[in-house]
């Protein structure tokens, strides 16, 4: 038998006879992985989800503790979402057509977790402004913040950066860490007690997959170097989405937690590559893509070593994975509105007791 509790579960008042709680690990598709005290299984959602859900945020996502009804033989049912402490949802950031409400953009990415890890380098990009605007997602999701700069070994001194984020943000705790030598992890101990949950909030590339790594003390996330030849298949080696560290705590990690660091992708990319952006001016050519153009600037700044060749990859790699998202989201606010007026439809329906004509 496993101890909910050890997940994070604090016992609730009453449980419907034929019932069992859980917290969902995993979600992919419309199938999820639910611990429970029998252990894993994997569950579907009871279809009134579908028809009553008033939005997006009504569905179960990574992090939920939910009610279920076992089935020995195949998947489980979940019956009743259980109340959130605390959730990330993903922005509604995109115009939405008319007759879309706005709703149906909200989508949970994460939940009922303790402390939010706002993650950023130590070395590139630094940058105290979109810290701040991290922090305040962060408050709003009722979690506890807690600033972390990662790479810490890339910078011979750091003190100057950790002071300025205690200037900005005298109330919340700074931690500067590095994921490959070890050094200031020790002092995360403190946040990854037995049974609490944490996520990790920051851009792409500033080291989320290797501090995960490091905590797990094994690898179980690839690391961003190889993401020029597999730029979808980040999530390939595993599936997991709830990780239970060796200390006892968890982290959550979701692909729509990861997409949350990008939201103000566009503004966030130039405020954090003012360096390679400004060799654009230079080109001859004003559409040029950088790539083989004569008179490229970027290509010149890349030959001559004046712009590392490491940074201007990290720059397309994140631009590539910023139009993924767009593509994704986009996709997700059709296929939305079209369950949404489907679920509208059933609703009219049982009222009318029959098709509006
Ligand atoms: N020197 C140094 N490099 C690091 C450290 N942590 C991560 N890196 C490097 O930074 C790059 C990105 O690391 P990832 O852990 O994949 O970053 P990520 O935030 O998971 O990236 P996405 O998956 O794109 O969101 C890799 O080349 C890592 O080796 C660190 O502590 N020190
Ligand atoms: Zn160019």
């Amino acid at each position: 038998m496993i101890d909910l509790k050890t997940y994070g579960y604090t016992e609730i008042e009453e449980i419907p006879s034929g019932l069992l709680p859980g917290r969902i690990t995993e979600l992919r598709r419309e199938r999820f992985t639910v611990i429970t005290e029998r252990g894993e299984l994997t569950a579907i959602l009871k279809g009134t989800f579908y028809h009553s859900a008033e939005s997006r945020e009504d569905f179960p996502c990574v992090g939920d503790f939910i009610l279920l009804r076992p089935n020995a033989g195949g998947d489980s049912l979940i019956v009743t979402l259980l109340p959130r402490r605390s959730k990330f949802s993903r922005a509604n950031y995109s115009g939405h057509a008319a007759g879309y409400t706005k709703t149906i953009l909200e989508q949970v990415v994460a939940t009922n977790f303790d402390y939010v890890f706002i993650l950023s380098s130590l070395n590139w990009d630094f940058n105290v402004t979109r810290m701040m605007r991290y922090l305040t997602q962060a408050r709003q999701s009722g979690g506890q913040p807690v600033v972390i700069l990662t790479k810490a070994d890339l910078t011979e001194d750091y003190s100057l950066p950790l002071a300025e984020v205690r200037q900005s943000m005298p109330d919340v705790p700074v931690h500067a860490v590095c994921s490959h030598n070890g050094l200031g992890l020790n002092e995360l101990d403190v946040y990854l007690k037995p049974g609490s949950t944490v996520v990790f909030l920051g851009m792409s590339g500033i080291g989320k997959s290797s501090l995960l790594n490091a905590l797990m003390e094994r690898d179980v996330m690839k690391v961003s170097a190889i993401r020029e030849e597999d730029s979808r298949g980040r999530h390939t080696t595993t599936h997991r989405q709830l990780f239970m560290l060796p200390s006892g705590a968890m982290v959550i990690d979701t692909p729509g937690m990861r997409e949350l660091g990008l939201f103000d992708a566009d503004e966030g990319i130039s405020a954090g590559f003012n360096d390679v952006e400004e060799w654009f001016a230079e080109c001859r050519f004003h559409d040029c893509r950088h790539e083989s153009e004569p008179g490229c600037a970027v290509l010149a700044a890349i030959a001559d070593g004046s712009l590392p060749r490491e940074r201007w990859e990290h720059y397309k790699a994140q631009q590539h994975e910023n139009k993924f998202v767009q593509d994704r989201t986009s996709y997700l606010i059709h296929k939305n509105a079209r369950n949404q007026s489907i679920a509208m439809q059933r609703k009219q329906t049982k009222k009318t007791g029959g098709w509006k004509k």
